[in-house]
């Protein structure tokens, strides 16, 4: 199907706005008259960039409080209307969008909105324009889809027809199955946003959090399937009013924008894109770092050995267990010092897994690679984080063996990697590693930081091999809240922690007063209590299991925790992210660094 976006969607000019829609692979746009009214482009040069960019516009908009209004009021609207005519005329868009009524001059009268409507149709007629008429959430007398179709049919016009706007629509909890009773040739046009399920006054609602669809909780592939059902052959078209878009750099929006529709039609039946290869484990995470000293010194308390080296690359391979570390010393230092730069995903079709991460507009990287190494398929996260997609071990040829005493035995694996997301991508994290990768979502959580609010949501694999944390705030954050770090696993995390102090190890010291609340919260035992606090364990349960888990200290961006999930727990311990975070935060003032 054709897919379009609203400017207003987009940041910057409209000449920016534009250029990133037709870049990220859209065939149209609807323009916003706002983005038109800014612009010291005349609308022949607006119509001419469009052409050149390989867009068509599909809709001028928006039109407000035309009908149900008194006779010299409705005098004066349809002088303004004209005017727009001859401007669309000029622009070349043949669709202008009518919104429902907010004036407080309109009266509840749909015969007399039917009326003024068709004399409204009638003018457009003459410039060869449609007029698709909209219900807003919070029109002032026409708020549902089904009422504003029910003054269409009245006002039985041909240049008439209604415009479905999923927001609106999902927002009011309307019953979608009406749709399939209007005719798909009178449903002029389709617009498409998502929306995080907040209980708030629509308007606001509206205009500062849509989002696009698969980013929120709005069954927006449902509304769609019954739109199409009534022969609707119109574009696809993306209206997302969102606080966090406007402000965002308008190219990797307009990617996200159109991922979210590819995956939309897909959902739909309406595209077939390669299907999704689930990752069944994790291979590595890749640490990049300028200086191995303390990298070293950390993985070695925490009873990692240095097991090979790559042929060709500064690489090392540290490894527990099924814990595989890679440690990169070049080409390119970071800045902000040691970060996690790559994830090794295993993957049961690389190959696949790749082409579906193309389909969904994921950059795929450069392979680097000297001849005889494995290839490896990756493709880069919209944080930067590369993913590599792992076959079998062959990726492991390419390091030799080096001598070492073997490693400890109490971690197991790489239990979760947690990712701090730029503020601007977190909905676009989600979606991707959703829609690219195939992993879940879970619930969205708030985290207190004390000098900011975090969000956290985690994308897994079905049996949990796989789990990723992204975590955002919501705002540009300084280093502690932008940390990344690897969770791993053991069955003993005390044993663990003991380990690791023994070794040199410095874990994450908390404050005395947690550990008297978990006391409160908690039947523990004082001995089990005593060892927690000694070592820095924090603690949480959920309906299935318990959660026992702790820090170590940070090195450049990345820091590691040891957990332990007992009978089947589930989550992060979220409920102790404020008082972790806390603690680093005095770490950092007490260490500088
Ligand atoms: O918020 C608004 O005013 C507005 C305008 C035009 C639309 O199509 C819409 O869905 C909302
Ligand atoms: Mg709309």
């Amino acid at each position: 199907m054709r897919t379009s976006i609203a400017t207003v969607s987009l940041s910057g000019s409209l000449t920016e706005k534009l250029t990133a829609a037709s870049r990220a692979g859209f065939d149209g746009v609807e323009i916003f008259e706002n983005d038109l009214l800014a612009s010291p482009l005349t609308p022949e040069e607006i119509r001419a960039r469009c052409a050149d960019l390989g867009l068509t516009i599909d809709l001028y908009q928006p039109m407000r409080d035309i009908e149900a209004v008194p006779a010299d009021e409705f005098a004066r609207n349809l002088r303004r209307a004209r005017h727009k005519f001859e401007l669309m005329h000029r622009l070349g868009a043949d669709t202008v969008l009518v919104c429902s009524s907010v004036s407080p001059l309109a009266v509840d009268d749909d015969a007399l909105a039917a009326e003024q409507l068709h004399q409204l149709a009638d003018l457009a007629q003459d410039f060869g324009i449609r007029v698709a008429y909209e219900a807003l959430a919070w029109g002032r007398h026409v708020s549902t889809y089904d009422h504003a179709w029910r003054i269409v049919e009245t006002a039985a016009h041909p240049t008439l027809g209604t415009c479905l706007d999923s927001f609106h629509i999902l927002s009011r909890g309307s019953d979608v199955k009406g749709i399939e009773d209007i005719p798909g040739e009178k449903i002029f046009f389709l617009q498409l946003a998502d929306a995080p399920l907040l209980a708030m006054d629509v308007l606001q609602w509206s205009r500062h959090y849509r989002c696009f669809p698969g980013q929120g909780g709005f069954d927006v592939a449902g509304l769609v399937r019954h739109v199409l059902r009534t022969g609707y052959a119109g574009p696809l078209s993306l209206e997302v009013f969102n606080d966090v878009f406007r402000q965002a750099e308008a190219g990797p929006t307009a990617v996200d924008a159109h991922r979210s529709l590819l995956v939309l039609q897909e959902a739909v039946g309406a595209a077939a894109l390669p299907r999704p290869v689930v990752p069944t484990g994790v291979a590595f995470a890749e640490l990049v770092t300028p200086d191995t000293e303390p990298v070293s010194a950390l993985l070695t308390a925490l009873g990692f050995a240095r097991t090979a080296r790559h042929r060709t690359k500064p690489v090392d391979l540290w490894q527990q267990g099924e814990a595989r570390i890679l440690v990169n010393t070049g080409p390119s230092v970071p800045r902000g010092g040691t970060q996690l730069a790559a994830i090794g995903l295993q993957s049961p079709d690389p190959a696949a897994a790749a082409e579906r991460a193309e389909a969904l507009l994921a950059p795929v990287l450069p392979r680097r690679r000297a001849p005889e190494d494995a290839p490896l398929d990756a493709v880069a996260a919209p944080d930067g984080t590369e993913l590599f997609f792992c076959g079998s071990d062959r990726w492991r040829t390419d390091f030799e063996h080096l001598a070492h005493t073997p490693a400890a035995t109490d971690v197991h694996r790489i239990d979760h990697l947690a990712l701090t997301q730029p503020w601007h991508h977190f909905d676009e994290a989600t979606l991707f590693h959703r829609s690219v990768l195939g992993l879940h979502p879970q619930e969205s959580v708030d985290v207190a930081d004390p000098y900011g609010l975090l969000r956290s949501r985690a994308v897994t694999n079905a049996d949990g091999s796989v789990r990723i944390a992204l975590t955002v705030g919501a705002a540009p954050t300084d280093d502690t809240v932008r940390a990344q770090h690897i969770a791993l696993a053991t069955d003993d995390v005390i044993a663990a922690a003991r380990r690791f102090r023994e070794a040199g190890g410095h874990l994450l010291p908390v404050p005395a007063n947690y550990h008297d609340d978990l006391a409160a919260r908690y039947d523990l035992t004082d001995e089990e209590l005593k060892t927690y606090r000694d070592l820095g364990i924090l603690y949480d349960r959920d309906a299935y299991g318990v959660f026992r888990h702790c820090y170590t200290q940070t090195v450049g961006r990345v820091f590691f925790e040891l957990v332990q999930r007992d009978d089947g727990y589930r989550g992060y311990g979220a409920q102790n992210a404020p008082v972790r975070l806390a603690a680093q935060h005095a770490m950092k003032a007490v260490t500088g660094g």
